[in-house]
Order: structure tokens, then sequence, then C-alpha cells
């Protein structure tokens, strides 16, 4: 880092590793919600808000809502780098490869159009999991589909994306600050061996980038290695030109090049945020995006409890909420990748009763006819902790319990009390 700064700038950097970690959260525009709204917005996302002081998300009702994803600020950026390159067009059919916990890709979903697909991707089993769960909770998950595969799994699918998110495994410089276990693990060994699997995943997804699409790529460290040496390989390797980007100077992020190659780096002494380095590629070589011929529309079910909509299906004796797009996508890849979930579970039929799914609470629109009844935060607590909230009511039946207006779960009301059906493994006393 001296050999990056000047000595002024090295204590600046230096000093930002004694001070308070600023925390954020991401809004989610499709949940509207007052609370955070005095906060200062970040200035490269307009749904980023910088916390005052560090606050517990798990007793917050809103959370469980999905109104927001606690997010660190830098990361915000793929925003106004989306916006920057997709100033015409949008991604037709998208890849984050290396996505859970999640923070990344609910927010290019967000950002996506509504028959764009999203292919959600993350290597480990149990953090496949989690990054289900944070998209479910959002709940944004329309037209996403999440697999748990290594990236040399992807190799088949030729000129598949249009658009890429590689969040890589690093050596975690730009986390020290916040990571313990970052700081412990570093050496130059592993910053090394970081490096080495950076570009073979690099090497493995860019045959699945369609020629004209592009390839963000990032990672949380100061490494050049593993950042702009490496992005500077990938173009000379793959035929690909690296786009500049036009940030405000105020901003703080510092642009770096290389051979023309241009990457951009988050200092935590120059941001409100923690270490980041991002570049974007674009292929100029290649056949172009892969023609899907459209899936035949499937049969549609229709569900009292629901919706009319040629979008509910039944699979496997569960009802799914599934478009046309999204099934083009699935049916080609099924036999190539892990799918771990895709569309939008909404509930199963158990003999003629229909029991909801998690999802079908989550999801920002009203799918369904169960009644609604509000909480205030304490019986909220109760609900989310697995508990009875103790609700006032009088029929039998299931009832969507909501906070603010947004989908918490469900329960059963069965006379003298409530069945609980939020997921127990997001239940509070599990965090
Ligand atoms: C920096 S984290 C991604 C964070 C995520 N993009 C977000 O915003 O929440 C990198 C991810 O890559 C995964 N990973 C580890 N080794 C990998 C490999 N060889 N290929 C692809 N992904 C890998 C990790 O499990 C981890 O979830």
């Amino acid at each position: 880092m001296k050999s990056k700064f000047s000595e002024g700038e090295f204590q600046d950097f230096q000093n930002a590793y004694e001070s308070k970690i600023p925390q954020s959260i991401r809004l989610n525009p499709k949940k509207n919600i007052q609370k955070f709204s005095e906060l200062p917005t970040i200035p490269w996302n307009e749904n980023g808000k910088l916390l005052s002081e560090n606050q517990m998300f798990i007793t917050d009702p809103l959370w469980h809502s999905g109104a927001y994803y606690v997010q660190e600020s830098s990361s915000m950026i793929l925003r106004e780098i989306f916006h920057q390159i997709f100033t015409e067009s949008k991604p037709k059919r998208a890849l984050d490869l290396c996505a859970a916990p999640g923070g990344k890709s609910t927010l290019l979903q967000s950002l996506l159009y509504e028959n764009s697909v999203l292919i959600a991707n993350e290597v480990i089993k149990p953090r496949a999991q989690i990054l289900k769960e944070n998209h479910i909770r959002l709940g944004i998950s329309e037209n996403l589909i999440i697999t748990q595969n290594d990236p040399k799994q992807f190799t088949e699918l030729d000129e598949f994306f249009d658009y890429i998110q590689v969040d890589a495994p690093c050596s975690g410089e730009g986390m020290f600050r916040k990571d313990d276990i970052a700081m412990r693990e570093w050496s130059e060994a592993n910053c090394q061996l970081c490096a080495e699997r950076s570009k073979r995943i690099l090497a493995d997804i860019l045959p699945t980038l369609a020629k004209d699409g592009y390839l963000a790529y990032s990672t949380c460290t100061f490494n050049p290695k593993e950042n702009e040496e490496l992005v500077n390989w990938a173009c000379e390797e793959f035929d690909l030109s690296s786009i500049q980007f036009d940030f405000p100077e105020n901003w703080g992020i510092e642009e770096v090049e290389l051979n023309g190659v241009f990457g951009y780096y988050f200092y935590p002494h120059k941001v409100q945020g923690e270490g980041l380095f991002v570049s974007v590629m674009k292929k100029n070589s290649g056949f172009g995006l892969l023609n899907l011929p459209d899936s035949k529309k499937g049969k549609s079910i229709q569900i009292p409890d629901l919706v009319e909509s040629e979008n509910i299906k039944e699979e496997n004796g569960m009802i799914i909420w599934e478009t046309n797009e999204l099934k083009t996508v699935k049916n080609y890849i099924s036999k190539k990748l892990n799918i771990v979930y895709s569309g939008i579970d909404l509930g199963e039929l158990k003999g003629k009763d229909f029991i909801p799914a998690q999802a079908l609470a989550n999801f920002h629109q009203k799918l369904h006819h169960f009644p609604e009844v509000e909480l205030d935060e304490k019986s909220a607590l109760e609900f989310l902790r697995g508990n009875d909230p103790d609700l006032d009511l009088e029929k039998k039946g299931i009832y969507l319990l909501t906070y603010e207006n947004l989908g918490l779960g469900f329960v059963k009301f069965i006379g003298n009390r409530s069945n609980n059906y939020y997921p127990k493994p997001w239940r509070i006393k599990n965090y």
C-alpha cells in the first residue's frame, strides 16, 4: 500500500483502519417504508442509506419483511455501473457467478427489467441456501434461477449471457477493518492462490459471455495481481475491451489504468465504505447472444386462494409461479446445471387445502386472497420468534400477517390459537 500512496496519503489510509466502520443498508425499491428516509443517501445509489450508528437488524420486523438489505456501501456502485453501460437496452440473460450471500445479486435483480432472467449461482452448498433465503426475503424472485455449480460447469453455455457479474473470492484486504478472519488468513502465498483462482474462474466463465455483452469483475482486495493485472490478462486472452466510467470526483473513487485497462478502487480513507475494486469488460468477438426457442406454454392451474394467472403451474406437487422466459431458460439449463430454486414457490396442495409458502408472503405483489392482519411491533416479534402472536380473530383459516403493510408470513388460525408458518430456520432465536 505504501507503494500506491504518497507518505501523507498512506497515513490517512492507515488511520481509516482505526475509525468507525460505516454501516449501510439498501432500501428495497419495491417495498415502501418511511424508516431511514432522513438518513444520508449513498452518492452512487439512491436506495443506499448510511446509518449513523450500528443497529441490530434481526429484531427489526422491517428487515424480515425484506424492506431493506444490509449491504456494504461500496458494493452498491453496481447500480451506477449498470446504468452507465446499459443506456439503451437492458440485458436479457444475466449471471451472478459468485452470488452468496446475495448483496450484489439482489441489487442486480432490482435493476433488470421484468422479462430478463437472472441466474444467481453459488458454488458452496450451504451458502447457496443463504442466497435463496435472502432473495425470497426481498421478494424479488420472479425471474430468478438459483444454481449451485462450479464455474467450470457453465462451459457448455456458449454465449448464453449478455451480462455477467463475478464478485470473486479474494484475499480480502479491503475487509480488514470489518473482518478479523480476512486479516488472519492473509499471506503472500494466499494472495497468489487467489489470483490464480480468479484467473481460472474468468477463463471458465468468459466463453459464456455473448459478443457485445459485459462482464463486471470485482474483488474486495487491493492486490493488483487479483485486480487490474488480472483484468489486463483477460482482455488480451479473450478479446475484450475495458470500459472507462465517469464517476464524479467528489465520490472519492480512484481510477487506475494499466495498458488501456481501467479499474476503480474504493479506499476506506476516501469513501464511506470498505475496500473494493471493480472493472468492466466488453466482449468484442463471437456470434452474439444464443437464441433459445420459446418453450411451450405449460398448463396453468387455478387455485381459489390465488389470483388467476397463466404463470401459476403445478410441479411435483408444488405450486409455482413461472413466466415463459424463465421456463425457456430453465428447460435449457436443467440438464447442465444444478438448480436450487426457480420462479416463485407459492405453496403446496395438501388434500384440498392450499398451504402457502413463505415466498408468497414476501413477494411485493399480492398474488393471493388470504385476509391480512396488521401487527404492532411486539406481536410481529412474537410471530418472528415462532410463537403464537395471540390474534383477535373470529374466523378460522389462513391469514397473512403484515407489519407496516408489508408481508411477514402466514398463520393458520384454528380457533383458540394459531399455527405459525414462519420457516423455522428464519425464526429470530435461530440467529
Ligand atoms: C465475495 S463473495 C461474494 C459476495 C456476493 N457477491 C455478495 O455480494 O453478497 C465470493 C463468493 O465466491 C464463492 N466462491 C468460493 N470459491 C469459488 C470458486 N472457486 N468459484 C466460484 N465461486 C467461489 C464464495 O463461496 C463466496 O460466496
